[in-house]
């Protein structure tokens, strides 16, 4: 939507059929974006080869333990690939640059995150974002074609910062969550949010990313979007555990994916091998995995001294 009102041609691609053939009829993407218009310039199919064929770039939106898949399942060449993505891959610790690394070595990629639900950005409500890659041309691309003046889009050189920002924020989240859910208050998210903010800050720093990035809008901006949002799927999931509902439930009851619930103890992981501790996001993992009843999680995420804040 965002693409289209930038004035651009766009073709919107879905894996079925037969979504894509009642999207095409109805102008609308009514799963997802329910009472959003496609407007004219958005054409919709279910073949990927024809909607990737002339594209100057495609944005990849499926959840990151997907991506894989569903960048595996594209054609072969074609354009270069924009990703949307925030998390961290399960098995292969990979961030979603390196899983289309990985993929597609010789295609030009770029990352584009921020603090955007996206049922604003669909409606056209001010927001910005970053568009990072190590190719200035596919950034500044991106830049130009999508950015309005309504939706700031920033270019930046430090696509790992604006990988970890995106990923971290998501757990810190259910963090965030689980501590307004279980009714310890604002106070206490402040102080959470603000440590959380020093381990996404430590993990940027030590994969390679820039401490800066961490305090720009993939990094803070998105973190005080998500702990702070209502409409937050992570905040809320962290906020349904505090309340006592089980893991299963809460996922089965909700329609979007949570990032942050696969990704919390990839994250973890993946920092450790860089020697990193992350002690709200391990909380946070153990919590998810049932090591830690919500009692427990609470005290190691609100008690636990630490010698860096
Ligand atoms: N929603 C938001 O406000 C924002 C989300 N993001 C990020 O974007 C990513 C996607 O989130 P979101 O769209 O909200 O997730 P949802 O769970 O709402 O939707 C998932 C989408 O991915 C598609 N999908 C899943 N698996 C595959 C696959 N193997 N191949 C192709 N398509 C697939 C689904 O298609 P189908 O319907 O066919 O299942 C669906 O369109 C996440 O990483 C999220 O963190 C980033 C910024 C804001
Ligand atoms: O990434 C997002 C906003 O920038 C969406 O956050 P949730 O997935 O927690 O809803």
């Amino acid at each position: 939507l965002q693409a289209a009102r930038a004035g651009n041609a766009v073709t919107l691609w879905a894996r079925d059929p037969a979504r894509a053939a009642a999207m095409a009829e109805a102008r609308e993407n009514a799963r997802y974006l329910p009472g959003q218009p496609l407007s004219a310039a958005i054409q919709v199919t279910a073949d990927a080869a024809a909607a990737m064929e002339g594209a100057l770039f495609a944005l990849v939106v499926v959840p990151v333990q997907h991506l894989r898949a569903a960048v595996a399942a594209l054609p072969p060449g074609g354009c270069p690939l924009v990703v949307c993505a925030k998390g961290v891959e399960r098995g292969t610790l990979c961030l979603p640059l390196e899983i289309l690394e990985q993929l597609r070595p010789e295609a030009p990629a770029a990352v584009l995150s921020g603090p955007n639900f996206a049922h604003e950005v669909a409606r056209g409500l001010p927001a910005a974002a970053v568009v990072a890659s190590g190719d200035a041309a596919l950034r500044s691309l991106a830049g130009e074609l999508l950015g309005t003046a309504g939706f700031r889009l920033y270019g930046g050189d430090d696509p790992m910062g604006v990988q970890v920002g995106g990923a971290a924020k998501n757990v810190i989240a259910i963090a965030a969550g689980a501590v307004i859910g279980a009714g310890l208050g604002e106070n206490a998210r402040a102080a959470l949010v603000t440590r959380g903010l020093a381990e996404l800050s430590r993990l940027t720093v030590a994969l390679g990313g820039r401490a800066e990035t961490a305090a720009g809008l993939s990094g803070l901006g998105d973190l005080l979007l998500t702990t702070t949002g209502a409409g937050s799927r992570n905040t809320s999931l962290g906020m349904e555990l505090a309340r006592g509902t089980p893991l299963e439930a809460a996922l089965a009851s909700r329609a979007g994916v949570a990032e942050g619930v696969e990704t919390a103890p990839a994250l973890v992981a993946r920092a450790a091998a860089a020697g990193v501790e992350l002690p709200i996001c391990a909380a946070v993992a153990e919590l998810l995995a049932g090591e830690l009843s919500i009692g427990q999680a609470m005290g190691r995420l609100l008690s636990r001294p630490r010698r860096d804040e």
